[in-house]
């Protein structure tokens, strides 16, 4: 039989490794920066140990930010700047990767694996993109390829295309990571993503994975950072400043809850496609309140992230489940004294009370999902395809 070629023979190695070390990367829906987590794990599915080595979010540069928001969430974009961000953004995430080794000393050769989850720039559920003969549909751009040959380590990309192919929605993938490292026997626990838009996972505590849940809820932080930019010049409501300083209008909040999609069965997933600035302007007109004064919208559309995770909760969860929080909405006050006011019954926590990061939760996810696609078997959680994620890139 012929031997392997040098690239499988790398690949078979790793995976036969006892632990891994990988780097896992996520550039969200907020587009504040590249998360890159460095992280052991020791074997893999519900066996997995894990350790986080360490963490950095590299901040864009605002002329990035507007390349990439140029063609992001918009049904018509420049077809010439969506091929040439594909390219920049592996190469670029490549030299941020290598900058961030060098920091913490760690070799490139010390590193067995980088999981990409790439820049979304579009989101087209079949609920939301309405076309028949379509299937569901989500686009993450920055090839792997890049990232592989310029760090010179074993990439794996574009994970969430198996899960369309598989029945999903291409998201959320959080439970897959939820489930290895947030479960607990005998404790109901709902882990809460609140990033440019809202996910959770709920995990039983009797530990059924039949019963686990996992869907988008709706807006996380994308309409207060949108509004915070256009209306205050800020990247975003640094500690609920401009929310605390208005008043909650609640007709244009009833409005606001009034879209469709609310009403839809979990799991579902969602984008800065539906809840645009587009979608309040609209309720705003709906509801009568055009006039109201900037900072009363912003701590309206803070209420309206708020109520719609309540609102989730209230609808499918079981009312003693404890919250962990993560995401860049875990230090929005507003917001998550929302929560706990309207949800007294419930524990509301942050995900480092369970050792996780909760700036790091999702490049985690992402670090775990390409050490399932290196070593894992497919898992059979709640309804989600059972199915191994990503696609591989060698560095030679
Ligand atoms: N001190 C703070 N006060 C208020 N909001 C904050 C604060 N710190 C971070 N945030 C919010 O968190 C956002 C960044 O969140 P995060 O990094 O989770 O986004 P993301 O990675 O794009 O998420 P996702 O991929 O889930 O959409 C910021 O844009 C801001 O809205
Ligand atoms: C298509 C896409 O990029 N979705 C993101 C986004 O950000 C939050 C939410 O919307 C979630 O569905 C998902 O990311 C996380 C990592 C997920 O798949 O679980």
């Amino acid at each position: 039989m012929k031997a392997l070629n040098t690239n499988l023979q790398h690949l078979t190695g790793i995976a036969q490794k006892t632990q891994r070390i990988g780097i896992g990367l996520m550039s969200g829906t907020s587009l504040d920066g590249l998360d890159i987590a460095l992280c052991r794990i020791a074997g893999t599915g519900l066996q997995t140990q894990f350790e986080l080595l360490n963490f950095t979010t590299i901040p864009y540069p605002d002329r990035f930010k507007a390349e990439v928001r140029s063609v992001f969430s918009k049904r018509q974009v420049d077809l010439e700047k969506v091929c040439l961000l594909n390219d920049f953004i592996g190469a670029y995430h490549a030299e941020l990767i290598l900058k961030s080794l060098k920091d913490w000393s760690t070799k490139p050769s010390d590193v067995d694996f980088i999981a990409s989850h790439g820049q979304t720039i579009y989101h087209a559920p079949k609920r939301l993109h309405r076309q028949e003969e379509y299937p569901n549909a989500t686009l993450q751009i920055g090839d792997g390829d890049h990232v592989a040959v310029k760090t010179g380590i074993l990439t794996i990309s574009d994970f969430r295309q198996k899960h369309i192919a598989a029945g999903g929605e291409g998201a959320p993938l959080a439970l897959y990571g939820d489930v290895l490292l947030g479960r607990k026997d005998g404790e109901d626990r709902i882990l809460l993503n609140i990033g440019g838009i809202a996910n959770l996972t709920y995990l039983p505590g009797d530990g059924d994975m039949t019963k686990v849940l996992c869907s988008d809820i709706g807006p996380g932080n994308t309409l207060i950072d949108t509004f915070s930019r256009t209306l205050f010049n800020r990247a975003y409501d640094e500690d609920s400043i401009i929310a605390f300083s208005g008043a909650v209008n609640e007709d244009l909040l009833n409005s606001l809850l009034r879209h469709p999609f609310f009403g839809e069965p979990s799991p579902k997933t969602t984008g800065p496609e539906l809840f645009s600035e587009e979608y309040v302007r609209k309720a705003q007109e709906r509801s009568g309140t055009s006039h109201i004064e900037a900072k009363d919208l912003i701590a309206t559309i803070s209420a309206f992230t708020g109520r719609a995770i309540v609102d989730f909760i209230n609808a499918y969860i079981p009312a003693a489940a404890k919250i962990f929080v993560s995401g860049g909405g875990a230090r929005n006050p507003f917001v998550v004294q929302y929560l706990q006011k309207h949800l007294p019954q419930s524990h509301i926590a942050d995900t480092a009370q369970l050792g996780i990061n909760p700036d790091a939760k999702e490049a985690i996810l992402f670090a775990l999902l390409g050490n399932e696609a290196i070593a894992g078997e497919p898992l059979a959680i709640g309804n989600n395809p059972a199915v191994l994620m990503g696609k591989f890139s060698f560095a030679g």
